[in-house]
């Protein structure tokens, strides 16, 4: 991933805290400067009797508290998975059995210690005693091994079966989400927060922090029980024990490496040169950038401009994470860190000034001082891994809530209660379409793009809506279609009010082509399918979409026709290939280097934009039936002009006596035939009627139709 402020934006979620975060209130926000990077980091409220550590820890656990409705949600769901329950109970009993395992270690290492113990004080060894102890530590050893592979048997169906069924529903949970409610950044933010990887799932690294709490909690139990049991019969166990747990103690608080600013922070870079290298590096390694890196002859350029400012940055141009490491190791320097390897030394030396005092008992205390300083510093790891671990665990357990979250993020757009249309026949006469001064603004945009529009278009007409770049002609699409909800208005379909119309039966009963309509990165087969999910599977009506839509020929030119995919979403793997091999798998072979490269990014096989729109027109021609109102944004605009004529010849043949409403700024073969001309300039219509009544108005549509038709006077 290039550096810099890419990386951090997507690996630092946005915390579940209220409010703002505004970086120049001084009040509130600590600013300090590292290299290139500027760094902003909410200050805590400072409140004496609770330590911030312990307050961050207190939230932690009330967060803990909110998840857990969810978690327990979906340990019921697993439990509804084929055989999850079994794989998942011997996954919990394994790692129990291998939790007990480091005590049971522990007590024969007690045993060993005694047996020292008796051979010094009574010259006397219990081999039966021996012989035990050792048999214990190999089965011990046996065991673990054993368990550990069981665990990674059982690991990987369980991993699979959690994933896929998680997959599939957080599938839903994005696919049902509308237009104005994905656009939303909150949304974004949320979604990108419930992603799971390819390789594991929030559901499954959750079930795994829990059983990892499960066992280290009864690892941490059963050694402290042995511990305690062996330190009884020890002189001076417990003085080692405490020494060593306070060395750990010590050096774990010295010890503390972050990776980033641990509260509430942002940072980021005004060095435009800095940006400069990142970007050009950018233009450097993305192969879509290619084709006018090498037309344009900017290689020598950027590599100057680049060289020049890697020179100026020096060793300052790194990403944020580097530069607050940097800056963090110049100030870990302090006096705890110098006391934390005498005090490490503290236990051999109480061990030294009591064997002076007991010489008789060197070997016996040899054996404890190792056992139980080794014990202890592990217990004591484990035990603060535990408690370093509760933020991680509070964010893994949370993660569970938000993916819940995300299933029921509600639309804005919502749906209707009233079926439509009530006499399925009726819409083979078309649907009649009214604007009632509708205004309308896109989500977080100030500006007006439609303001008090009213308009009636009647069952079965053709209508054309012409206007300059961004007058407001696809909004009105947009609306129609009801991606949008007015923000001041009434639209209404046959004389019913829009909003109170079940979604579904309005946009079956409509079929629209977008302007910006987008090429999924399926087979084209499945790009026309897809106009409608119900005849998916009918191969005669997909082909007969695509004569429609002027797109057959050319399909059946290509290699792999209508299998072939416009952006093939997973790619074939090799490497290493004969130089002679040229096809693989019945496709061309194309090395990853120019993967993409010129212009082949957006659609792989070379399409034309013509070509391309062909295919989205056929998208729109696979569903005729049931619908009663048509809708095209522009349907001509990267066609040729005998392309142009013949699809409205096939549009007007096609349509029989439905609504037909196109938006286009090309006057002439279309508002020639049109029942009713919109004219719109800057959000308003300005003039209505037919051909015939514009140009008699003399208006600003008759000025345009004079300007286009005068272009091809001789
Ligand atoms: N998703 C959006 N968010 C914010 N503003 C938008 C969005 N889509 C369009 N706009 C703005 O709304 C205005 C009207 O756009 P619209 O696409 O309806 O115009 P148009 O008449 O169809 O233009 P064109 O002839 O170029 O297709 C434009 O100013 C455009 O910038």
């Amino acid at each position: 991933m290039p550096p810099g402020k890419r990386g951090f934006r997507r690996r630092q979620p946005v915390t579940s805290k209220d409010g703002t975060f505004d970086p120049d209130d001084v009040a509130k926000v600590k600013h300090t400067r590292m290299g290139i990077w500027d760094l902003y980091e909410e200050i805590e409220p400072k409140l004496k009797l609770v330590p911030r550590s312990m307050r961050l820890r207190l939230e932690t656990y009330h967060e803990m508290k909110g998840s857990f409705p969810y978690v327990l949600r979906m340990f019921k769901e697993i439990g509804s998975i084929k055989a999850c329950w079994w794989l998942l109970s011997g996954y919990l009993i394994v790692a129990l059995v291998l939790a007990l395992i480091p005590a049971v270690e522990l007590w024969y290492s007690g045993l060993l210690l005694k047996i020292v113990q008796n051979a010094v004080e009574h010259r006397t060894v219990d081999r039966d005693l021996l012989f035990q102890v050792a048999l214990s530590r190999l089965i011990c050893s046996a065991a673990t091994r054993l368990l550990q592979h069981a665990q990674s048997q059982l690991y990987r169906p369980l991993n699979q079966r959690i994933r896929q069924h998680f997959t599939v529903q957080s599938f839903h949970a994005r696919a049902r989400l509308d237009v104005p409610t994905y656009a939303d950044a909150a949304v974004q933010r949320q979604l990108e927060n419930s992603t799971s990887s390819s390789r594991s799932s929030i559901a499954w690294n959750n079930v795994l922090t829990i059983l990892h709490l499960i066992s280290t909690g009864v690892e941490l139990v059963s050694q402290v029980s042995v511990l305690l049991a062996m330190l009884r019969d020890q002189r001076d166990g417990p003085l080692l024990a405490i020494l060593s747990f306070g060395h750990t103690l010590f050096r774990k608080k010295t010890n503390v490496r972050t990776w980033a600013p641990t509260g509430v922070f942002a940072a980021t870079t005004k060095s435009t040169d800095y940006q400069k290298m990142v970007g050009m590096s950018r233009v450097v390694n993305d192969p879509q950038h290619r084709q006018e890196l090498v037309a344009g002859g900017m290689a020598e350029y950027l590599v100057s401009s680049y060289r020049a400012a890697a020179e100026k940055l020096g060793n300052q141009a790194t990403d944020f994470y580097e530069a607050f490491q940097t800056h963090t190791v110049t100030n870990r320097l302090s006096l705890t860190g110098f006391l934390s390897d005498p005090l490490r030394e503290l236990p051999q030396i109480v061990f030294t000034l009591r064997a002076v005092q007991y010489p008789s008992d060197i070997p016996l205390s040899l054996a404890s001082l190792n056992l139980i300083t080794h014990t202890t510093s592990q217990f004591s790891r484990t035990l603060f891994d535990l408690f370093d671990q509760t933020g991680s665990v509070a964010e893994n357990l949370a993660s569970v809530r938000k993916m819940y979250e995300t299933y029921t993020i509600p639309n804005v757009v919502a749906d209707g209660v009233k079926p439509f249309p009530e006499d399925q026949q009726s819409l083979n006469l078309g649907v009649a379409v009214e604007f009632r001064n509708v205004s309308f603004r896109y989500p977080g945009s100030k500006q007006d793009v439609l303001r008090n529009v009213s308009f009636k278009i009647r069952q079965g007409q053709l209508c054309v809506i012409v206007g300059a770049n961004g007058s407001g002609k696809s909004t009105i699409l947009k609306l129609i279609s009801r991606l949008y909800d007015p923000t001041d208005g009434q639209i209404f379909i046959n004389d019913q009010d829009i909003q109170t119309l079940k979604l579904a039966d309005l946009r079956r009963a409509t079929s629209v082509l977008f302007q910006d309509y987008t090429h999924f990165p399926l087979s084209i087969r499945d790009n026309i399918a897809l106009g409608d999910p119900n005849n998916a599977q009918d191969d005669d009506k997909i082909r007969q979409a695509a004569t429609l839509g002027g797109a057959t020929e050319f399909i059946e030119r290509l290699d792999e026709g209508f299998d072939t995919y416009l952006d093939r979403p997973v790619q074939d793997i090799y490497s290493s290939l004969p130089q002679g091999t040229t096809t693989l798998f019945g496709r061309s072979v194309e090395y990853s280097a120019v993967r993409g490269a010129g212009n082949m990014s957006s659609h792989q096989k070379g399409l034309s934009g013509g070509q391309m729109q062909r295919i989205a027109l056929s998208r729109t021609f696979m569903r005729d039936d049931g619908v009663g109102l048509l809708c095209f944004d522009e349907p001509s605009a990267s066609l040729d002009p005998t392309a142009e004529h013949d699809l409205f010849e096939r549009l007007r043949l096609l349509r029989g006596s439905k609504t037909m409403v196109f938006s286009s700024h090309r006057f002439g073969n279309l508002t020639r035939h049109a029942d009713l001309i919109l004219y719109m300039n800057d959000a308003v219509i300005l003039e209505e009627g037919t051909h015939d009544e514009l140009i008699k108005q003399g208006g600003g549509y008759a000025k345009i139709w004079m300007l286009q038709a005068q272009a091809f006077l001789p």
